[in-house]
């Protein structure tokens, strides 16, 4: 379990995340979902030890992060994606796998590939990939150690939707033994979810299955439950 605890952030003078206290449940798929620039990402790097916090307690397995020992048991796939364009795909993705202490085997390197159907390409430059095939190589890092957790910032972004429903299919599997943390802009993504946290002004507005928010705010999708709570928040009512 992730469990966050008052956790504050800034960019100098600028609140980003105010006081997020939220558990982030084992082995389902939580969906942190909000508009753009509401603070996704820095709280997933803060979850990473990549920006420092101001306040507040981020745990993982019961330890504070940032821990090296917990860093190895994530799996990261950033925004952008970090690859090396004069390397091949198969070299990239054995440059990573190094990384980590235990050795990781070709066989498991070209499943990974194959997972994210990459494993034609694996001998291609990665400056000759399409934005799509840097995405699903990013993705196979994340995954190539089988970390315990996983945390993925707009994994499907530039992904065609055949492509994007084998992951999504992937993820399910993987989140029956796995603790996933998905970032999203992707409504019907957002419904894929087991959980989901939508953020709104600097905090976790809203937190269930996708099914009890949409019953709570009486709301056809999530793009509603956004609006009700715009109009929530411009009106001051609260839903019925
Ligand atoms: N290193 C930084 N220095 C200063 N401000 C930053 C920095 N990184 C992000 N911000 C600001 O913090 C706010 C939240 O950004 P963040 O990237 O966390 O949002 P997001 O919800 O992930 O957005 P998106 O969905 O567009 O990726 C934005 O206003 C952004 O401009």
């Amino acid at each position: 379990m992730i469990h966050i605890d008052s956790l504050s952030k800034s960019y100098g003078k600028s609140l980003i995340l105010e006081n997020i206290s939220v558990d982030i449940p084992n082995n389902k798929i939580t969906g942190l979902i909000g508009p753009s620039g509401t603070g996704k990402t820095t709280l997933i790097k803060c979850l990473m030890g990549m920006e420092k916090y101001d306040s507040g307690k981020i745990e993982i397995q019961n330890q504070t992060v940032p821990d090296r020992k917990i860093l190895n048991s994530i799996g990261y796939m950033a925004q952008s994606d970090s690859l090396y364009n004069d390397l091949t795909g198969f070299e990239n993705i054995n440059f990573f796998s190094n990384m980590y202490s235990t050795k990781i085997s070709r066989e498991s390197i070209q499943n990974t590939l194959k997972l994210v159907q990459l494993d034609d390409d694996r001998d291609k430059l990665v400056s000759h990939y399409s934005g799509g095939m840097k995405r699903r190589l990013s993705l196979a890092i994340a995954l190539i150690n089988q970390p315990e957790y996983l945390i993925l910032d707009e994994p499907t972004v530039g992904i065609d939707p055949v492509l994007k429903l084998s992951i999504w299919e992937q993820l399910h599997t993987l989140s029956k033994t796995r603790t996933l943390l998905i970032t999203t802009h992707i409504m019907d993504e957002a419904m894929k979810c087991d959980h989901l946290l939508l953020m709104k002004n600097k905090k976790i507005a809203v937190s269930g299955t996708p099914s009890e928010i949409l019953e709570a705010y009486h709301a056809e999708d999530i793009d509603h439950v956004f609006l009700k709570l715009e109009a929530e928040e411009n009106e001051n009512v609260r839903p019925d």
